[in-house]
């Protein structure tokens, strides 16, 4: 198993960021909840034996600093681009071509490390993890020699298929379960969340379960 992959999160700006969850919280905790999950997504990639560095891509001063303490290291958004963009320069031109490199989604934050290391052990060139619902990308990942070559967004299971990436199968509901809407918030708390998006939840009165720490 290779145990020392680069693992990419592209950040957005917190501001704007996890639209689609708009509601889920009140207004003034948004943003606090964005970053909780993806505190938690870090946590837990740092937390496996598979990933030996992470690189965070963001322009975001609060969240840079937040996954620094947590042992990120943080690069800005160079291309300024949408999140293939900040993935591909993530992987491609930081860790580099000639590493064993994995991106992936910043809400992921009921992911439980052994899970995305099963995943990862499953490598054996350019492969992707499609979300719960079988039709976006939690995970892409590549090896040495291969570029990243992403294609995230509406669709983008069947685009990595096309792309020739071939789709890494298993029973790891926190891995696959990203957070676009409130449905999917509930369904990761149903899973068990991370600490931080935890504590946030609590800190508003809901009564939610909480995954041992990672
Ligand atoms: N650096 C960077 N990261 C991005 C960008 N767009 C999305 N991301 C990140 O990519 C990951 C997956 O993105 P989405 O699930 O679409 O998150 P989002 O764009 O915040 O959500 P919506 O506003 O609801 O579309 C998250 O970690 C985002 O923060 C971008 O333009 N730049
Ligand atoms: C970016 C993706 O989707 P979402 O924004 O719905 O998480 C994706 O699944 O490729």
């Amino acid at each position: 198993m290779v145990r020392d992959w680069t693992a990419v999160i592209p950040v957005k700006r917190l501001s704007a960021a996890k639209s689609r969850l708009r509601g889920a919280v009140p207004a003034a905790r948004h943003a606090d909840l964005a970053l909780a999950m993806v505190r938690d997504t870090v946590s837990a990639v740092l937390a496996g034996a598979a990933v030996a560095e992470l690189v965070v891509v963001t322009d975001d001063p609060v969240a840079a600093a937040a996954v620094t303490e947590l042992g990120a290291r943080v690069v800005p958004d160079t291309p300024g681009g949408d999140l293939n963009a900040a993935m591909r320069y993530g992987a491609d031109e930081i860790a580099g071509l000639n590493r064993f490199r994995t991106v992936l989604a910043g809400d992921l934050p009921a992911l439980q490390p052994e899970h995305l290391d099963e995943a990862l052990g499953l490598f054996e060139g350019r492969s992707f993890v499609a979300d719960a619902a079988g039709t976006g990308t939690v995970l892409l990942a590549a090896g040495p020699g291969e570029p990243l070559d992403p294609h995230f967004g509406l669709g983008s299971a069947v685009a990595h298929a096309a792309s020739g990436a071939k789709a890494l199968t298993g029973d790891w509901p926190g891995l696959r379960q990203d957070v676009d809407t409130p449905a999917d918030l509930r369904r990761v708390l149903e899973l068990g969340a991370g600490r931080h998006t935890c504590s946030l939840l609590r800190d508003l009165g809901l009564t939610v379960s909480c995954a041992p720490a990672a």
